[in-house]
């Protein structure tokens, strides 16, 4: 495994019993990232990308094969220490937002920093919401329930939402996917340019291979497999992969009637 690596996925097979009948969703697949590295992953729709992103987030568990997680082997947690990793680790974006309509923004990203600080105080946790509400461009907006912002406002809030708690990896699927393609690029040139600012490694899926080349490598699965793929860098494109990741503090989709295989 490589030292110093916020994912280390080798080897990685994920197979699930379908009415019985084996369906290898992930083959052999490796993926390493760096502290503070962004990354992103096309490929074409049922290649595995989403399945990935569920087994680094803990959300499911590979058949075969190691996903080590900031240091954590993944496969050998329980259900309460993965939910305590995924607190203090991950901040995830979901293609369909996913905030809780009843509350404001500036709830909405509240609870999450209660759920992953418990230990603030109230005036605490309205102050680092509001500011991670501001640092997505929101400061206008903290009162406002979901259903008064716009798609691209309301991604900007589970952005905000995703990061608050500073984690060092966020892991974003198909947050574009219900937006234009403006407000969309819109939307990952903050979210890279937030991670770069506080140091957090982002593994972003997406369909487009405009906003993957934003990213500093760019991986494509096909029927289950990872490969990297080069691709030309656009001349406005942070050259964030020259940069040195500097020492920082360690911080769902379909409910499924299946098993995973056992080895
Ligand atoms: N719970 C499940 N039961 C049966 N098949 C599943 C299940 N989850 C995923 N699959 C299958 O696994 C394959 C990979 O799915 P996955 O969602 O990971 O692909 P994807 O690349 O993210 O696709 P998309 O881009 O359309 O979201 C697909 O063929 C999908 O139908």
């Amino acid at each position: 495994m490589s030292a110093g690596s916020i994912i280390d996925a080798r080897d990685v097979d994920y197979t699930l019993d379908v009415a019985g009948r084996p369906l290898h969703i992930l083959r052999k697949v490796s993926l390493s990232v760096a502290p503070a590295e962004v990354v992103a992953i096309v490929g074409p729709s049922g290649s595995g990308k989403t399945s990935l992103l569920m087994l680094l987030a803990g959300l499911e568990k590979a058949t075969d094969g190691q996903v080590v997680v900031n240091g954590r082997d993944l496969s050998d947690m329980n259900e309460d220490n993965l939910a305590r990793f995924r607190r203090h680790t991950l901040g995830i974006v979901f293609q369909s937002f996913h905030l809780i309509p009843s509350l404001s923004a500036l709830d909405n990203v509240g609870l999450a920093l209660e759920i992953a600080e418990p230990g603030l105080s109230m005036a605490q946790v309205r102050e680092k919401a509001a500011a991670a509400l501001a640092a997505v461009g929101l400061e206008g907006r903290l009162d406002h329930r979901p259903s008064a912002l716009s798609g691209g406002e309301q991604q900007r809030v589970g952005l905000a939402r995703a990061s608050v708690a500073n984690p060092p990896l966020l892991l974003a699927d198909e947050p574009t996917g219900n937006l234009d393609q403006k407000t969309g690029a819109i939307v990952v040139d903050l979210m890279f340019d937030l991670a770069r600012k506080n140091n957090t490694a982002v593994v972003l899926i997406t369909h487009d291979p405009a906003l993957a080349a934003k990213a500093d490598r760019v991986f494509t699965m096909t029927q289950g497999q990872l490969t990297e793929t080069t691709v030309p860098k656009p001349a406005t494109a942070s050259a964030s992969s020259a940069r040195k990741a500097p020492a920082r503090k360690p911080a769902a989709r379909k409910p499924a009637a299946k098993k995973p295989v056992s080895k």
